[in-house]
């Protein structure tokens, strides 16, 4: 598929949306469980390619790995590989080359693992050559650039002789990922001491247990839905979004709260969540440090609902699926709205209806990002619009369009 075109309808909607499972907790429960030895544990794993894509490598004796463009397929498997003494080379698409992952490479090393890099320093492909337990069991490690690389070590520490503690140094982003790792770990029986204050997390050496684990429904692909009751102009419009938990593991649940300012609802229904809309706010501010994959939804949101936003906490998105910051300015411009960095301490300002804009149906870039296609997306029940490569949604959500056909014309 090159290309889809949305047309907006006129009609009002009620309709449920089955979500798809999220494929941070799969990704951690797959790993969690490979470790503890179980089989046939999980369920609701979810269908995205990230998590299909580690299912398919820790079942797989080939010496290569390749990730695609999986972050956390890359980050966990590198640890998980590294410290079970696996002989692999470890490789993914041209964009996942260019992903930083010194950090961990440098972390693992530090440890025992014997890694070097096959081309460039600093990033993948790696080549995993075994391990060799250096007597290490205190590590300090950088928290700015990805919590992918604390997450992977933390799953791992338990099966090392002597444990570890990581010393975060750094400001710390993403967070919630990371306590959503202890929590996993704890469900397998797994006990961590994090002490935020102090910035540690100690792991004894320990033994996970093979439990029957299901996983849940995921927020960040929530988070379009919540774009689509936004923008839509009819004030009863409304949609039940199925699988969702009340207190869920996954930090994105923050959407709830960040939508209320934009004109969305939500209230819990005992098997999701209902949304309906709302008053939203003139203008908002938000730190998007601990929940970075939510900043394309509400940047597109902001600027479609002419509501000035103010953004920080988003250095994160350079080095994710594309430059995050980057492709947004470009496509948020297409609709007359700015993106731009207003102080040197990396606070950015949308500013809608700021430029001259395209004539519709504009068409959105999505630079290998499946978030840019989701996020863009729900602009169809304003105006039409041709979202391109649109099969980049199966990195994280395969079923996207058909759940978006049930309330949007798609061609
Ligand atoms: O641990 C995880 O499951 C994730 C952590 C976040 O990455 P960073 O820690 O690199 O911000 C997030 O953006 C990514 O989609 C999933
Ligand atoms: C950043 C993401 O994923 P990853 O880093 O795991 O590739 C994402 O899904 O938005």
């Amino acid at each position: 598929m090159k290309k889809l075109l949305l047309h907006k309808v006129q009609q009002s909607f009620q309709t449920e949306i089955p979500l798809p499972s999220s494929k941070s907790e799969s990704n951690r429960a797959l790993i969690i469980n490979a470790l503890a030895k179980g089989h046939d544990n999980l369920s609701n794993l979810a269908e995205a390619r990230d998590t299909q894509t580690m299912m398919r490598l820790l079942a797989s004796n080939d010496p290569i790995a390749d990730v695609i463009d999986a972050g956390t397929t890359m980050r966990f498997l590198t640890a998980y590989y590294a410290v079970t003494g696996q002989i692999k080379t470890m490789t993914g698409t041209p964009r996942m080359c260019e992903r930083p992952i010194g950090i961990l490479v440098d972390a693992l090393r530090e440890l025992g693992a014997q890694i070097d890099y096959v081309k460039t320093e600093g990033y993948p492909p790696l080549q995993l050559n075994g391990f060799d337990f250096k007597g290490n069991n205190r590590l300090a490690i950088r928290g700015d650039v990805s919590s992918q690389y604390i997450s992977a070590l933390l799953m791992v520490a338990p099966l090392l002789p002597e444990g570890l503690t990581l010393e975060i140094t750094g400001e710390l982003g993403s967070k919630p990922y990371i306590e959503m790792t202890l929590k996993q770990m704890e469900a397998f029986g797994v006990q961590a001491q994090a002490d935020w204050d102090a910035k540690t997390i100690t792991v004894a050496p320990q033994a996970y247990n093979p439990i029957q684990y299901a996983v849940e429904s995921d927020w960040s692909g929530a988070s379009y839905w919540f774009s689509v009751v936004a923008l839509s102009d009819n004030a009863d419009a409304s949609l039940e979004l199925l699988g969702l938990k009340e207190n869920s593991l996954q930090g994105d649940s923050v959407v709830t709260d960040i939508m209320s300012h934009l004109g969305v609802k939500s209230e819990y229904t005992g098997r999701g969540f209902k949304l309906t809309k709302i008053e939203p706010a003139t203008s908002l501010e938000w730190d998007f440090t601990n929940c970075p994959d939510l900043a394309q939804t509400i940047c597109v949101v902001a600027a479609a609902k002419n509501i000035p936003l103010t953004l920080t906490g988003i250095e994160s998105l350079k080095v994710k699926e594309t430059d995050r910051i980057m492709a947004l300015q470009n496509e948020l411009i297409k609709f007359g709205a700015t993106l731009k960095e207003v102080e040197t301490n990396h606070k950015y300002q949308l500013t809608p209806a700021a430029a001259e804009r395209q004539v519709v149906p504009v068409s959105v870039h999505t630079y290998d990002d499946h978030r840019m296609a989701m996020a863009f997306a729900p602009l169809a029940l304003v105006e039409d619009v041709v979202i391109e490569e649109p099969d980049v949604v199966v990195k994280s959500y395969p079923s996207f369009w058909n759940h978006l056909s049930k309330i949007v014309t798609i061609e």
